[in-house]
């Protein structure tokens, strides 16, 4: 792990908007011993880094596609068998599609027997969603085309009918906009923050679906400088190791030796 250049009492740039997302993703894993992150997400994979990074040796990452940061010798098969054994508690999902009953879409747009789009599908996700107790819902672009009222295609349902064995499932939602609690029991998503220069408004006017509102929504914590210089140095290099192009934008990282 290289060491960060920068000494942390420096006032350093204000967060990029992704760094408040990846923040915010990341105090979500707050208390996971194991966290496991799948494909294309490296938001996610920041995310877990970070909170590794701040855990003082509480929290396992495994990324998949990491050569240095995963546990597995066997990679999406002894993910599979670690979740189904309650040993991963904390994964992440994204979806063309989110609703707000929390089925995810990673599959097609339109009439699925004729879509207009056809996206990766679901390998994973769908039995993942089922067996890992915190599934965090994450995508960066917030609008009404992504959170619809109904997916065009449940590729990973959010609710399971009664009498079925589902020890996982959808737990926040965290957008470029806010974050979300999701409430089992109700099948809703409640808003929990709004990230700063965004308002409730904005998050309403943004989603398709009908969302719990609290009486006051707080601002979204932002990264405190230490925390700032954790994810800019040390993690960021970590991250590049999965992601490159994407350390190399948001972070100006190369991988750490
Ligand atoms: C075991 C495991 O690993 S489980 C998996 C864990 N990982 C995940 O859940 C993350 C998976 N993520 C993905 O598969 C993708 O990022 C997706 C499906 C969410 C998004 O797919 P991407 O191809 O990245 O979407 P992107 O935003 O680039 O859009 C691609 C095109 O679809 C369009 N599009 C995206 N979403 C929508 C939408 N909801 N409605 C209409 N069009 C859309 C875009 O406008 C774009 O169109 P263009 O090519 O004409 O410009
Ligand atoms: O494993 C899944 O279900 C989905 C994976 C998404 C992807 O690989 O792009």
């Amino acid at each position: 792990m290289s060491a960060d250049p920068r000494p942390i009492d420096t006032v350093p740039t204000p967060p990029h908007p992704r760094e408040v997302l990846i923040h915010a993703l990341s105090d979500l894993l707050q208390g996971c011993r194991n966290v496991a992150v799948g494909a294309v997400s490296p938001l996610p994979g920041s995310a877990a880094l970070l909170a590794r990074a701040r855990s003082d040796g509480a929290c396992r990452v495994t990324l998949l596609g990491s050569r240095r940061h995963t546990y597995f010798t066997d990679g999406g098969r002894e993910l599979f068998d670690c979740a189904g054994q309650g040993r991963i508690d904390a994964f992440f999902l994204s979806g063309v599609q989110i609703d707000g009953a929390a089925n995810i879409n990673l599959t097609c747009l339109g009439d699925p027997q004729r879509p207009k789009a056809r996206f990766s599908g679901a390998f994973g996700s769908a039995y993942l969603y089922f067996v890992v107790p915190r599934v965090i819902l994450f995508r960066e672009e917030h609008d009404r085309r992504i959170f619809v009222p109904k997916v065009d295609y449940i590729s990973a349902p959010g609710a399971t009918a009664p009498g079925v064995w589902r020890p996982g499932g959808p737990h926040a939602l965290v957008t470029g906009l806010c974050v979300m609690a999701f409430d089992r029991a109700r099948g809703r998503f409640r808003l929990r923050s709004v990230h700063p220069g965004h308002t409730v408004e904005e998050v309403l006017d943004n989603t398709g679906f009908d969302v719990d509102l609290p009486d006051s929504v707080p601002e979204t914590p932002v990264p405190t400088a230490s925390t700032l210089a954790l994810l800019r140095g040390p993690v960021a290099a970590e991250v590049a190791e999965t992601y490159p192009r994407f350390a190399a934008d948001l972070f100006g990282a190369t991988p750490s030796h």
